[in-house]
């Protein structure tokens, strides 16, 4: 709350940088401003914000991240009044965009002997934004390091040196982070951050910070949160004191606090029974923040998000991706009258594998005609996604306003979501639980979602069931229960031999069995195959385990079948296996 009264006092104070010694020849440049720099998401708690940079002035002198346009012209004067530009050996991009392009275009005129110091995703984007600087960038890969000094300085260390870490996310595909092994300081960029402005340079008072550091995540690191833990996971072995992020306080007081909340948060985000894969591309930006503040609104009503940069996946990675997420949505701006050609592969992607009774919904920034969105659209209805909000569509930059508007469009897709989920997983435990308790605590015993294949003399028989368990390593075995009328007599018969073919989530296969009928799936439409043992393959399943029936006990009003299983195979190894969830015991 404080911090807030403070911010608010001092609304009327022109933008600044302030400059401070921070570690032993380490400094910050805080370009500071009191009043909210943007309307992006992360800024709506209206606190102003402060980019940092960083100076170390050991053997080498290298800057880390100046600052972008807003700040370019007081923060080159405050560096003149720091050090001499033209003394400066390096300069560390540890991720560029079109703002920091323009504090660069001013400032390596001024640093002829400076190396730009980048990951690869970035080095590509300065290269094209200034080709006339590409001689002086060097691209570094995580586990690479700088050196700072010729010796250790006194520490009794080995010379001292800034040790890079990649940690890519969807928003941030060329981050970085680094390592001092002298201060043991670690410039975590946009991890860790806060949009807040004011006098303190650090956490000293890091509880009242926690609102905003809580907000931040849930911005910026709450839709990407696999990639965050991964970034968290890479940067774990640094015994770092103090962590310098791109915005905010720097951390000192609350850094072993701080970092397992990060991973807590980020495991908060996977736990949530839905979720949503976003995917987007955007060249200038606009998109992107609109993918932002859907992503707010989804993450705000308790849906996990997958945040997709379609520019920066591989697309061999998306099936599984949409596999996972319950609902889709794309984003994506309007180029020459088109949608960008990684936006038309993932769409390819989704019209080929993902099932359709996925709720969808597209948006995205336009100029003029915006045929993107329209086009998307039209593929989606054509292919009977259903809708869970109607297309959305943005013209350039997004006013707060708009942005309003797209966190809106994440709260209504995500209340349709939890809608659309309602039979199978709140309605009707809650209509049984009055019925019959014991039934319904017996419907949380799951099972994978099966379809056992058989021959007779008449033909192929099949069965879908889910009470299916893994009864024995050695010999591998599975045990099964069948109904007597369930017309599986045959099966389990000792001797005999059937497929096992476990389904797969999102692929549907179930619709085509009626509950609890027998019928034979090679004279259907269903595609299938047959094993060397004339076992039937249902070609849709995850998997298939050929089996045969060792023994068989009269149990209650089941057989229980102890089968071995003689071979299997996977059929698809990105998928997941279906899980049958019963509102109650009483269901097959
Ligand atoms: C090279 C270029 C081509 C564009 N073509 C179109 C177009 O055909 N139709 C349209 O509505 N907008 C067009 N625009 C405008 C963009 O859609 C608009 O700038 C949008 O905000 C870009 O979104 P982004 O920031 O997410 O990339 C074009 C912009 C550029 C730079």
């Amino acid at each position: 709350m404080q911090t807030n009264l403070v911010c608010s006092t001092l609304t009327t104070r022109p933008r600044d940088v302030q400059v401070e010694e921070i570690a032993p020849q380490t400094w910050v440049l805080r370009s500071r401003t009191w009043e909210p720099l943007k309307f992006e998401v992360e800024y709506a708690r209206q606190q102003g914000t402060t980019a940092n940079a960083y100076l170390i002035r050991s053997d080498k002198t290298v800057l880390i991240d100046p600052p972008g346009a807003s700040f370019t012209d007081l923060f080159l004067e405050a560096l003149r009044q720091t050090v001499a530009p033209h003394a400066i050996d390096a300069i560390i991009v540890q991720h560029v965009n079109p703002n920091r392009i323009a504090t660069l275009h001013q400032l390596l005129p001024l640093t002829p002997k400076a190396q730009l110091i980048c990951s690869k995703p970035a080095a590509i984007a300065i290269q094209q934004a200034m080709p006339e600087f590409g001689q002086q960038i060097q691209v570094v890969r995580g586990g690479d390091s700088l050196p700072l000094s010729h010796d250790g300085q006194g520490s009794g260390e080995g010379p001292r040196a800034l040790q890079f870490s990649f940690v890519p996310t969807p928003r941030w595909a060329d981050a970085l982070c680094s390592f001092d092994t002298h201060t043991k300081v670690l410039f975590t960029d946009k991890l860790f951050g806060a949009h807040l402005c004011g006098d303190e340079l650090w956490d000293t008072q890091w509880k009242r910070l926690q609102p905003d550091r809580q907000h931040y995540f849930d911005c910026l690191f709450a839709p990407q949160s696999k990639q965050t833990e991964a970034a968290l996971a890479r940067i774990a072995d640094y015994p770092a004191r103090i962590y310098a992020p791109g915005h905010g306080p720097l951390i000192r007081y609350s850094l072993s606090r701080l970092t397992p909340e990060y991973w807590q948060w980020c495991a908060q985000q996977q736990q949530k029974n839905l979720s949503v894969a976003l995917l987007y591309a955007s060249a200038y930006g606009n998109t992107a923040t609109m993918a932002q503040a859907i992503a707010q609104g989804l993450v705000q009503s308790g849906v996990q998000v997958q945040l997709i940069n379609c520019e920066a996946i591989d697309p061999l990675e998306l099936p599984a991706i949409l596999e996972e997420a319950d609902g889709i949505i794309m984003g994506s701006p309007t180029l020459g009258g088109h949608a960008p050609v990684q936006i038309q592969t993932a769409l390819g992607i989704i019209l080929a594998s993902s099932a359709k009774r996925k709720l969808v919904g597209v948006f995205g920034s336009y100029g003029w005609s915006g045929e993107a969105v329209d086009f998307l659209a039209a593929k989606l209805k054509d292919a009977s996604f259903k809708f869970g909000f109607k297309p959305l569509r943005i013209r350039f930059s997004p006013t707060r306003e708009d942005l309003d508007t797209c966190r809106q469009v994440g709260d209504t897709f995500a209340k349709a979501l939890l809608k659309s989920k309602k039979p199978r997983s709140v309605v009707r435990p809650l209509v049984t639980a009055q019925v019959d308790r014991t039934a319904q605590a017996m419907g949380r015993v799951i099972g994978s979602l099966c379809v056992i294949t058989y021959a007779t003399p008449e033909g192929y028989r099949s069965l879908i069931t889910s009470w299916v368990s893994q009864a024995s390593f050695s010999p591998p075995g599975i045990m099964l229960a069948i109904a007597h009328q369930q017309g599986l007599e045959d099966v389990a018969q000792p001797g005999s031999a059937f497929v096992l073919n476990l389904l797969q989530e999102g692929k549907n296969v179930r619709r085509h069995f009626a509950r609890a009928r027998v019928s034979d799936p090679s004279q259907s439409e269903i595609a299938t195959a047959y094993t060397a043992q004339e076992g039937l393959v249902l070609q849709e399943a995850l998997a298939y385990l050929e089996c045969r029936t060792e023994q068989r006990v009269q149990c209650g009003d089941r057989w229980l079948v102890y089968a071995t299983v003689e071979c299997g195979k996977v059929l698809d190894p990105l998928g997941q296996t279906a899980i049958h969830y019963r509102a109650s015991g009483r269901e097959e």
